[in-house]
């Protein structure tokens, strides 16, 4: 599919590092490194700003290098970015490890997934159709 862009950044585009990833790397575009000391969180600039074509989605979403060897993820993750969104397209890191990590210009700092998703209509009822779950949930069927 194609998704209209605008690339303010230094950088190229997100891109597939490998033929069938579901995810592209999208970079940080920062005018200095950004530090974040453990628990500290920062909304990184990746000075790019789309056009998702109505019915889709894009999801913000961790990489798990950066995961395991350096406890970064993302506070709401996925982050979600609506086909209506005109504004720059931002990745909101965080830092789960004990120690510094500094984010540099250019990094690979998440992945993006586009998704289809459907517009819900609400239907007001009485009674919703009986099943074998019923209410169970949290563990009702075990948890091993
Ligand atoms: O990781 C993210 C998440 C969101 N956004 C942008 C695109 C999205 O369309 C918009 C709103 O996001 P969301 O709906 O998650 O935010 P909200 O907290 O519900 O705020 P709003 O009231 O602006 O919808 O912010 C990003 O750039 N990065």
């Amino acid at each position: 599919m194609l998704i209209s862009v605008i690339n303010t950044s230094k950088h190229p585009l997100p891109e597939y590092q490998t033929a069938h990833a579901a995810g592209m790397d999208v970079r940080a575009n920062l005018t200095e490194p950004v530090t974040l000391k453990p628990l500290q969180r920062a909304l990184v600039p990746t000075g790019l700003f789309l056009e998702i074509p109505v019915g889709y989605e894009m999801q913000v979403r961790p990489r798990s290098g950066l995961a395991y060897k350096h406890g970064i993820g993302l506070v709401n993750s996925p982050g979600t970015i609506d086909a209506d969104y005109r504004g720059e397209l931002k990745v909101l890191l965080v830092n789960l490890s004990d120690q510094e990590f500094v984010v540099q210009d250019g990094e690979r700092i998440a992945q993006l997934v586009v998704a289809r998703h459907e517009t819900v209509a609400w239907q007001p009822v009485e009674v919703l159709s009986d099943t074998a779950r019923g209410a169970g949930g949290y563990g009702s069927t075990g948890v091993q």
